[in-house]
């Protein structure tokens, strides 16, 4: 009797990403969470096909609707489908190997690509590369005596340029061009072509060089503690904005950085030390537990507790993401409780920043409106002001006397991650407003 033939497997690669796109589908799942758990040899490349998808889930998912290639072969596992659709599309453009998957979506190639084409979908620019100097290790005039020697050049505009254009310059940097940023000193500014480049640069590896996005620098820029001062960071890790704080006030004074996730400590402490910072005190805990006898000096707090991270722009969004009014309400329970009992528990303070990367009114305006009526010592100075009024999103002005005094970065206009700050100032007795 002769034996059946062993059908053609589907190369590993492809299964894999076709997995993990299934998973964070139907268990809303992180897809970067998967990937670092699938401990795949090829992790590298499931990202870059995934990334892929994401930033063309709407074209993919059309084109495979349209050419009825799932309606004809119904036992076509769809998740594979969008991984093959994408890589012939989107990613190198040809398929491995011959198993019958493969040679299915090939004898769709030309339909699926006609139908991409004329849908006119645009992908959208991705925003620049952000780059951040730690004077820690390194200092401003170094970075650009480097740049210089390898034939980057850098783009300066005049002294009162508006901010409507320094965007319009960021847009329009050329490939071997930088800028430095007009709000924060030391993130330097490049198309995002490089963003990989920066990521496997000797530099960052050493971490002279920090891959920060501008946005989530703005927190430490605005809380601006004075050198010398002690400082409190109640959510810490993995330690970027106890770094850019440490930063700030040039490695002199303290920072107290509490994290209670025990592997989250871990990184901290990891990356704080190779960062050369020498004023940070990591704390593995409950921030909630820090009460003012061991903490009596503390003046400035940084608060950027677990969000929904819905601002976050290297998120991978493998399907349509409905707002979960019950988990966000659960979000917003603990940021009141955490904002809160910074404005409570200490009695030196002079400053508070409260930051999120998300752009829901639920973990922004209404956490802060909450804590300033659970805390009336404390006031909303206009994060616009401090930046000179360079700016131009804010809070939402139907919460009166709060949303115009928050800031939003956004990230199609403001060409960064999304996130929501906030700064507060404890009234001195004879503050009226
Ligand atoms: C948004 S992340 C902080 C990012 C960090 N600030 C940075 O810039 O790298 C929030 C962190 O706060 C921690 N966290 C949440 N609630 C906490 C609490 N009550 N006490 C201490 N850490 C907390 C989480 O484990 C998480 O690591």
């Amino acid at each position: 009797m002769s034996k059946k033939p062993h059908s053609v497997k589907v190369p590993t690669q492809y299964r894999a990403a076709a997995k993990i796109l299934k998973t964070a589908v139907q268990q809303q799942k992180s897809v970067k969470t998967l990937i670092f758990a699938e401990k795949h040899a090829r992790a590298r490349s499931l990202q870059a096909v995934l990334k892929k998808f994401s930033e063309n889930r709407v074209a993919v998912e059309n084109a495979i609707e349209k050419t009825g290639l799932l309606k004809d072969n119904p036992s076509f596992d769809p998740s594979l489908a969008k991984v093959l659709v994408t890589e012939l599309a989107f990613g190198r453009q040809e398929l491995n190997g011959e198993s019958k998957p493969v040679q299915t979506v090939r004898s769709y190639k030309e339909r699926l690509l006609k139908l991409i084409s004329d849908s006119g979908f645009q992908k959208k620019e991705p925003n620049p590369r952000y780059v951040r100097i730690n004077t820690n290790l390194y200092s401003l005039a170094e970075a650009l005596e480097y740049l210089s020697q390898e034939n980057w050049r850098r783009k300066v505009l005049p002294a009162d340029t508006s901010y409507a254009d320094f965007l319009t310059a960021i847009k329009s940097l050329e490939e071997d061009e930088f800028m430095t940023d007009m709000h924060i000193e030391g993130v330097l500014i490049f198309q995002a072509k490089w963003a990989n480049y920066w990521v496997t640069h000797e530099l960052v590896h050493s971490k002279r060089l920090i891959l920060q996005n501008k946005a989530t620098s703005l927190a430490a820029e605005l809380l601006a503690p004075p050198m010398g001062a002690t400082v409190l960071d109640m959510c810490a890790a993995p330690g970027m904005k106890t770094l850019h704080l440490c930063n700030v006030m040039q490695n002199k004074g303290c920072i107290y950085s509490v994290e209670q996730d025990r592997v989250r400590y871990k990184t901290l402490c990891d990356i704080t030390e190779q960062a050369g910072c020498e004023i940070v005190k990591p704390i593995l805990g409950d921030a909630l537990n820090l009460t003012s006898d061991s903490y009596e000096d503390v003046e400035y707090i940084l608060v950027d507790p677990s969000c929904s991270g819905s601002g976050m722009q290297s998120r991978m969004t493998v399907c349509d993401e409905p707002k979960d009014d019950s988990r966000l309400y659960k979000l917003q329970g603990l940021q009141i409780k955490i904002l809160s009992h910074a404005m409570g528990s200490f009695p030196n303070v002079k400053r508070i920043a409260y930051c999120t990367c998300s752009l829901w009114k639920e973990e922004n305006e209404q956490v802060v409106e909450r804590c300033l009526q659970l805390n009336p010592s404390y006031k909303l100075l206009s994060c616009k002001k401090a930046l000179r009024n360079k700016w131009h999103n804010v809070g939402d002005k139907d919460y009166p006397n709060i949303g115009k005094n928050c800031l939003y970065c956004l990230p199609d206009s403001d060409l960064t991650d999304g996130i929501f700050l906030a700064l507060f100032e404890k009234r001195r007795e004879d503050d009226k407003d």
